[in-house]
């Protein structure tokens, strides 16, 4: 039977960024990056009220189609209750559209708010992680970036064939990341289409090229959680990142200056984020060129699951 919210209750979910593939990992590996965005909702007596703070307030619709607002109401539809209204406000920190993973945060974001409004009222209903990655999976089509933003720390994802059932299911498990681990984001001011550079790429690829990329993804396991040493080889990779290339000229003559300089650089997702892995401080030097490159350096935690108050 489904439950009715009361009015007037109030839930924040802060849910974070995240950089998807991380090199050879194309499509199942992910991290959870300390770049949060914020949404506040309210039960209300009747109808829909959005507002939208920061990144892409101008854009987003403030309606229902909005993707935090389709997301929690199928998180109270999951859960088996409904709101007569709802008050939402979103304030948005992570760059649209730039690779980190900014459409999964929101489908995140919106399905935590929605279980910690269901937690006020029906504990027994809560959502679990696996339901929650499964629903922003579904919604977002990559769960590389939305487990990240369920779990936390370093994702691998993959998905199943649901026996009896059209849809797949989305699985996914957290690594704990080494404590030296540091993400700096160097992340351009122009925008990139996911689906565009996703054209980009090949239908089939030699073999010798996966097997490259299935060592080094195998590789990155260790050197993320135990030998931050190996990140270098961990983050080679022949599958998607010279095919996206020449849509990200940028991304890539970065990626390049970092690696030879020695820092373990890669595409972030589907770019044009650039993300460094490394256990040393950034260096002025590169920062600094990097700046003057109309990149925004950003040094950031390795960060928790989504979190709601
Ligand atoms: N907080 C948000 N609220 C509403 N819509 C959002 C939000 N964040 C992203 N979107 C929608 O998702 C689009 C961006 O999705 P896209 O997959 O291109 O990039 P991304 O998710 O930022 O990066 P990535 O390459 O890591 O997936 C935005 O243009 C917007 O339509
Ligand atoms: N693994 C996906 C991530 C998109 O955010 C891709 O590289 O297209």
């Amino acid at each position: 039977m489904t439950q009715t919210l009361p009015v007037g209750i109030s839930v924040t979910a802060r849910v974070p960024a995240s950089s998807a593939n991380l090199g050879a990992g194309f499509d199942c590996l992910g991290l959870a990056l300390g770049l949060y965005d914020e949404i506040t909702v309210t039960t209300t007596g009747s109808g829909l009220d959005v507002r939208v703070e920061g990144e892409g307030a101008q854009e987003v619709p403030w309606g229902p189609s909005h993707l935090v607002v389709r997301a929690l109401e199928r998180g109270l539809e999951a859960a088996g209750v409904w709101a007569d209204g709802l008050d939402v406000v979103c304030r948005n920190v992570i760059p649209h559209s730039r690779g980190l993973g900014s459409s999964a945060s929101a489908a995140v974001g919106g399905l935590a708010a929605a279980n910690g409004l269901v937690r006020k009222v029906a504990p027994e209903r809560v959502l679990d992680d696996a339901q929650l990655v499964q629903l922003a999976s579904e919604f977002e089509g990559h769960p590389d970036n939305a487990s990240a933003s369920v779990l936390g720390g370093a994702v691998v994802s993959w998905s199943e064939a649901d026996a009896g059932c059209e849809q797949r299911r989305y699985r996914a498990v957290s690594l704990r990341v080494h404590r030296d681990i540091k993400a700096v984001a160097l992340v351009p001011s122009v925008r990139s289409s996911t689906a565009h550079t996703r054209g980009l790429l090949p239908t089939l690829v030699p073999h010798r090229d996966a097997a490259f990329n299935v060592s080094r993804a195998a590789l990155a396991v260790v050197a993320l959680t135990e030998r931050p040493d190996l990140l270098m080889s961990a983050t080679e990779d022949l599958l998607h990142q010279a095919q996206r290339a020449p849509a990200l000229p940028l991304t890539t003559k970065w990626v390049s200056a970092l690696r030879s300089a020695g820092i373990p650089a890669m595409v972030s997702g589907a770019g044009p984020t650039v993300l460094a892995l490394t256990t040393e401080p950034f260096p002025d030097e590169l920062r600094a060129a990097a700046q003057a490159d109309d990149l925004s350096v950003l040094a950031l935690e390795v960060a928790d699951g989504v979190q709601v108050d």
